[in-house]
């Protein structure tokens, strides 16, 4: 297995194992952060990403095994404390609450007080349609700027690690352009893990890649060697991927 440690980690997974309920769903998970730029987690359906995105973030416990981020133990912790800690989770269903305006889903987002009016500033770079939108009902927004409104309220105050859980399932095609754009500025200023079935995508963003399968890590790597292997990818990913496009 191609395996980069980096000295100093922003997070690590050590052996970690997920119960849900009578399932043995992660089963042994091993992965290593480094600071900066975006790993993205790939493989089939069913594999157990959402459930290592979920295990990290807290909302199911690890049954064994360390999970370690800036050197602290956070396995276990209540979801507060490791949001607190600055790691942030964007859950597939896009959440946002669909009868508040685009304003007040970001203003609810932020705990630390009004919303720094540089970073807003920011974050409509990213996102445009949030700007023209800001008064409107985030209900009568599209999927993809659902999901837009989704990150940005991830982000409305600095991270250190943002958790995003399939961002294009869904989404039109030209939105995923602009999302390729919005997530490459973003991966300048934090580390992201980023769950994804779409591999174009995927590719495009990605610096490190990990593939999962049955519950546990089967390939780390830089995600420029898995892009230009064809015969890695379909051993590691075999048809299973872009799927969702
Ligand atoms: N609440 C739950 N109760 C029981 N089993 C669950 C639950 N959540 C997930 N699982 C099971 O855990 C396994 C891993 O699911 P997970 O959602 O982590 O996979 P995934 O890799 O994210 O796949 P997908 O791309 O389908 O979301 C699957 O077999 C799934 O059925």
């Amino acid at each position: 297995m191609a395996d980069e440690r980096p000295a100093d980690p922003l997070m690590t997974l050590k052996g970690v194992h997920t119960h849900i309920g009578q399932y043995h769903i992660l089963q042994g998970v091993d992965l290593v952060l480094p600071r900066g730029g975006m790993t993205v987690l790939l493989g089939r359906n069913g594999a157990g990403k959402t459930t290592t995105l979920r295990t990290i973030m807290g909302l199911w416990a690890p049954s064994q095994g360390t999970i370690h981020f800036d050197g602290r133990p956070i396995g276990g912790l209540p979801t507060p404390d490791i949001a607190r800690a600055g790691i942030a989770y964007v859950p597939e269903t896009m959440a946002v609450f669909s009868d508040l305006s685009v304003r007040e889903n970001m203003v609810l987002a932020a705990r630390d007080g009004p919303i720094d009016k540089a970073r807003l500033d920011w974050i409509f770079g990213l996102f445009p349609a949030l700007r023209k939108f800001w008064e409107l009902p985030a209900g009568v927004l599209s999927g993809g700027q659902k999901q837009m409104l989704a990150i940005a309220r991830a982000i409305v105050e600095p991270r250190r690690l943002i958790l995003i859980d399939e961002p294009t399932k869904g989404i039109a095609p030209a939105i995923i352009e602009a999302m390729i754009l919005a997530f490459a500025e973003l991966k300048r200023e934090t580390t992201i893990l980023l769950v994804e079935q779409n591999f174009r995508f995927a590719a495009s963003l990605g610096d490190q890649v990990a593939v999962m399968d049955d519950g546990r890590i089967v390939h780390r790597g830089a995600m420029a060697e898995l892009a230009g292997d064809e015969a890695l990818q379909t051993r590691l990913l075999g048809l299973s991927l872009d799927t969702h496009q």
